[in-house]
C-alpha cells in the first residue's frame, strides 16, 4: 500500500487567487496504483514524444551506470530502503499539487484549494530490482506561506520548479524559486527540473513558442525541461519515472563512493570489487559473469 501524507495541509482557499531525439526516457514494465517498476533507460530511437529536444535534456545515456546495475544485481536485499527527497516549488496556482496528485493518486481536481505550508506524498518504486521511495514535498506558492515552505527545502535530492504554460509570467519567477531552494542545499547536490504544466490549455503553436523560452531558462538553471498536463495525465508518469531513475542512480553512486577508497565490496557468492568504472574480479573467481541488463 502506498504511504500517504501525514500532514494533510490542504485547506480551503483563504481568498480567491489573484491571479528530445536523444532524451533518456524510461520504460514501465508495470504500473500499479502503489508501485512503479523501472527496469532500464531506453534509447532515443524508442521515443514517441517529439517535443523534447537534446537541448532540454541533461543526460543522454541509455543504461543505468554499470556499477549501479552490478550493485543492484548482486544485492542480497538486506540493504536499507533508499529514499530521496523531492521538493516541488513555483508560483501559486501553477498546478504543483495537481501534478503530484495525478502521479500519486491518479486523480485531478478542477477546484483550486491552496496548499497551506507544505504537504507530502511518498511513492514507491522498484528500480532494476531494488525498492526505492520518492518523498515528494508539495510547497505552497502563496507568498504568505513561503517562510513555512522554505523550511522544508533542505536536503532535496531533486528540485522541481513548476510554471504554468498558459501564464508566461510564472516562468519568469522560476529562477527566484530555484535560487531560494538552492540556498538551503549544498552546491551541486540536487537534480533540477523545470516543468511547464497545463499543457492541455494551450495550443500547439503557443506551447512551442513558450517552450523555446522554457528551454532557454532550463539551460540557464541547469535544469531538464518537461511539459505536462495533470488534467489529461500527459507525460506525468514519464516525468516522475525519469526523476526517480536519476535520483536513484545518484543515490546508489553516492553510496558506492562513500565506502573507503571509493570502493564497494558486495558479497554474493563470489566477491566482486567495484572501483570507479572498473570491475575487478579476483583471479580465482575469473568465471564470474559481468553481463548486465
Ligand atoms: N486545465 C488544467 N488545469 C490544471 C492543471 N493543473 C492544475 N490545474 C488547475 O489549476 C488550479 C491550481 O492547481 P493547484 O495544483 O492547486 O496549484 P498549486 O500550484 O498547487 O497552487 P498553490 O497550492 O497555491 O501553490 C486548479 O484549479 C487545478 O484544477 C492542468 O494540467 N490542466
Amino acid at each position: 500500500m502506498p504511504v500517504r501524507n501525514l500532514y494533510p495541509n490542504k485547506g480551503p482557499l483563504p481568498q480567491q487567487p489573484t491571479r528530445f531525439p536523444y532524451i533518456t526516457k524510461l520504460i514501465y514494465l508495470s504500473l500499479t496504483s502503489c508501485q512503479v517498476v523501472i527496469t532500464q533507460f531506453v534509447p532515443a530511437a524508442a521515443l514517441s514524444f517529439q517535443w523534447y529536444t537534446p537541448e532540454a535534456c541533461l543526460q543522454f545515456k541509455e543504461h543505468f551506470h554499470a556499477q549501479v546495475r552490478t550493485a543492484c544485481q548482486q544485492s542480497t536485499g538486506t540493504a536499507g530502503l533508499k529514499i530521496s527527497k523531492v521538493v516541488v516549488v513555483g508560483d501559486l496556482h501553477v498546478g504543483k499539487t495537481s501534478l503530484i496528485n495525478r502521479f500519486c493518486k491518479d486523480n485531478f481536481d478542477r477546484e483550486y484549494k491552496a496548499t497551506i505550508g507544505v504537504d507530502f506524498e511518498i511513492e514507491r518504486f522498484e528500480i532494476i530490482g531494488m525498492p526505492y521511495n520518492l518523498q515528494i514535498w508539495d510547497t505552497a506558492g502563496q507568498e504568505k506561506f513561503k517562510c513555512i515552505a522554505s523550511a522544508y527545502y533542505r536536503g532535496a535530492e531533486v528540485i522541481i520548479t513548476v510554471f504554468d504554460l498558459a501564464d508566461i509570467q510564472t516562468l519568469d519567477h522560476t529562477k527566484q524559486w530555484l535560487e531560494d531552494a538552492l540556498r538551503e542545499n549544498e552546491p551541486d547536490s540536487s537534480f533540477i527540473f523545470l516543468v511547464g504544466t497545463k499543457k492541455d490549455l494551450v495550443s500547439d503553436a503557443v506551447c512551442e513558442r513558450t517552450e523555446l523560452d522554457a528551454i532557454r531558462f532550463a539551460k540557464e538553471m541547469q535544469a531538464e525541461y518537461w511539459s505536462v498536463s495533470a488534467k489529461t495525465g500527459e507525460n506525468v508518469k514519464e516525468f516522475f519515472s525519469r526523476v526517480a531513475a536519476l535520483a536513484f542512480e545518484q543515490s546508489m553512486i553516492k553510496e558506492l563512493e562513500s565506502t573507503p577508497g571509493h570502493r564497494a565490496q558486495i558479497r554474493a557468492g563470489n566477491l566482486i570489487k567495484l572501483e570507479k568504472n572498473i570491475v575487478e574480479i579476483p583471479e580465482d573467481n575469473a568465471q564470474v559473469s559481468l553481463s548486465c541488463c
